[in-house]
C-alpha cells in the first residue's frame, strides 16, 4: 500500500471514530445539536494574514497540554499516533492556514495559481526545488482531470506531495546500522545549539531502558558548559560519561573512550562532538581527526553519524546538511524541535535536495519525545486537517 492509501485509510478511520463519537454523544443530548457540523470535521478556518499565522499557531500550541508519556493500556501504533498528531500540531495548522489562505484566493488555474502555489510551499520549507517540481507537475494534470473546485485541487497537491516524497525515498535507509561483533559507535554531528547533547541523553535512556550498555564521550570541549549538561544525562539515564578537561584536546577525549568501550565491551558508544569552533574548517577537520581514531581503534566505525538539524530554522538547516555532508559521511538526520516549527515542510525538503534519511524526530525536551521518523505518522499528522 502506498504512502497516500495509508494517509487515505487513517484519515477513513478517524473520520468513522469521529462519527462514532458524535453519534454517541448527539443520542446523549437534546435535538437542537442534530444539525451542527462536530468541530473535528469543519473546514479549517482560514487565515487573512500570513504574519499573524506562526504567532496565532504558537499561542494555540503553547496553551495545549503538553505531549503526554505514552499510555501503557494502548496500541503502540495509536500512541505513535498520537505522539506524532501532537508533537506535530504547530506545523499541520501553520500548514493549514498558510494552504487555505492560498485556496481562498483561488479562482482558476492559471500563472498566478502556479506563482502562490510555489510561494505557499516554498513558505512551508518545502524548499525551492520541490516547489518547483509539483507546480510543474501539477501543470498538466489539474488540466487534464479538469479540476476545478478548490478542495480537489488541494486534494491533487496534497496527493502530489505525498507521492513525490515517497518516491525520493525508495532506496532510503532509515534504520540505524550495529556492529553485531562489538561496539557500536555513534557520533552526533551538527552546530551548536541544534540539540546534540539533548539528543544523545535520549538515546541513551532509550537503549539503556532496552538493556543495551550505554557510554558517552564529552568531546565538546570547546564550549563552557557542554561537558557538565552531558555528565546531567548521563547521570539522569545511568550511563557514565568519559570526559576531558576544559579546552582539552577533543580527540584524546575520543581515545580514552573509545578504548574504554571496546575493552570494557560496551555496547553503543555516543560521541558528543562541538557545534562551533573557531571556523567551519577547524570543525570539520576536527571531525574527520575523530573518525580516523575511531576507526583505528574499532575498524569499521563509526557505525552512524547523524547530523542534528534543528527544525525552526528551516533553509539554514539545509544549508548546515549540504555543509556537513560534502566533509563528513552523515549516514541519518536527527531533526529536533519539530515541536517548535509552524513549517513542517523541512523533512520533505532534506529528502528531495539532500536524499539523506531522517532517522529520528524530536518533539521535545523529554527522553520519550525523540522517536523514530516514521513517514505514514509524520504524513498524516501534517495533513490529516486538509483533507475531505
Ligand atoms: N522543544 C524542543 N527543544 C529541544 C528539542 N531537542 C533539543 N531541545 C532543546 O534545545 C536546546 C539546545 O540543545 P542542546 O542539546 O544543548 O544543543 P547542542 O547541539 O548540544 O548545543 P551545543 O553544545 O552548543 O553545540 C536545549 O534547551 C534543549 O532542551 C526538541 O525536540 N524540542
Amino acid at each position: 500500500m502506498g504512502l497516500f492509501d495509508i494517509f487515505r485509510k487513517k484519515k477513513i478511520e478517524e473520520s468513522s471514530e469521529v462519527s462514532k463519537d458524535s453519534v454517541e454523544s448527539l443520542s446523549n443530548q437534546d435535538n437542537s445539536a442534530v444539525h451542527e457540523i462536530p468541530e473535528e470535521i469543519q473546514e479549517p478556518k482560514v487565515e487573512q494574514n500570513l504574519d499573524a499565522i506562526e504567532e496565532s499557531v504558537s499561542e494555540h500550541v503553547s496553551k495545549s497540554d503538553p505531549i503526554q508519556e505514552p499510555e501503557l493500556s494502548v496500541e503502540p501504533e495509536v500512541v505513535e499516533q498520537q505522539i506524532y498528531t501532537k508533537g506535530l500540531e504547530k506545523s499541520r495548522t501553520g500548514f493549514a492556514a498558510r494552504f487555505n489562505k492560498f485556496l481562498a484566493n483561488f479562482r482558476s488555474v492559471d500563472e498566478d495559481f502556479f506563482e502562490d502555489l510555489e510561494e505557499t510551499l516554498v513558505g512551508a520549507d518545502v524548499g525551492f526545488d520541490m516547489a518547483i517540481k509539483i507546480s510543474d507537475d501539477l501543470r498538466e494534470e489539474v488540466k487534464l482531470e479538469n479540476v476545478h473546485r478548490p478542495e480537489d485541487v488541494r486534494d491533487v497537491i496534497i496527493k502530489k506531495m505525498v507521492d513525490m516524497y515517497e518516491a525520493d525515498g525508495v532506496n532510503e535507509d532509515a534504520t540505524m546500522h550495529f556492529n553485531v561483533n562489538g561496539t557500536t559507535v555513534i557520533l552526533l554531528v551538527g552546530v551548536n545549539g541544534v540539540g546534540k547533547t539533548t539528543t544523545i541523553g535520549k538515546l541513551s535512556t532509550k537503549y539503556q531502558q532496552q538493556g543495551k550498555s550505554v557510554l558517552l564521550a564529552a568531546a565538546d570541549t570547546f564550549r563552557a558548559g557542554a561537558t557538565k549538561q552531558l555528565q546531567e544525562w548521563g547521570i539522569r539515564a545511568g550511563v557514565p560519561v568519559v570526559a576531558g578537561k576544559e579546552k582539552a584536546d577533543p580527540a584524546s577525549v575520543v581515545f580514552e573512550a573509545v578504548a574504554k568501550a571496546r575493552d570494557e565491551h560496551y555496547d553503543i558508544l555516543f560521541v558528543d562532538t562541538a557545534g562551533r569552533l573557531q571556523n567551519n574548517v577547524n570543525l570539520m577537520q576536527e571531525l574527520e581527526k575523530m573518525k580516523r581514531i575511531i576507526k583505528r581503534e574499532i575498524p569499521g566505525a563509526p557505525h552512524e553519524v547523524l547530523l542534528v538539524l534543528d527544525a525552526t530554522t528551516g533553509q539554514n538547516a539545509l544549508q548546515q546538511a549540504k555543509l556537513f555532508k560534502n566533509s563528513s559521511d552523515v549516514t541519518g538526520i536527527v531533526l529536533t524541535k519539530m515541536d517548535g516549527t509552524a513549517k513542517g515542510g523541512i523533512v520533505f525538503a532534506i529528502r528531495n535536495d539532500m536524499q539523506l534519511p531522517v532517522k529520528w524526530v524530536g518533539f521535545g525536551e523529554k527522553a520519550s519525545d525523540l522517536r523514530e521518523f516514521k513517514p505514514e505518522e509524520f504524513i498524516y499528522g501534517m495533513f490529516k486537517d486538509l483533507m475531505a
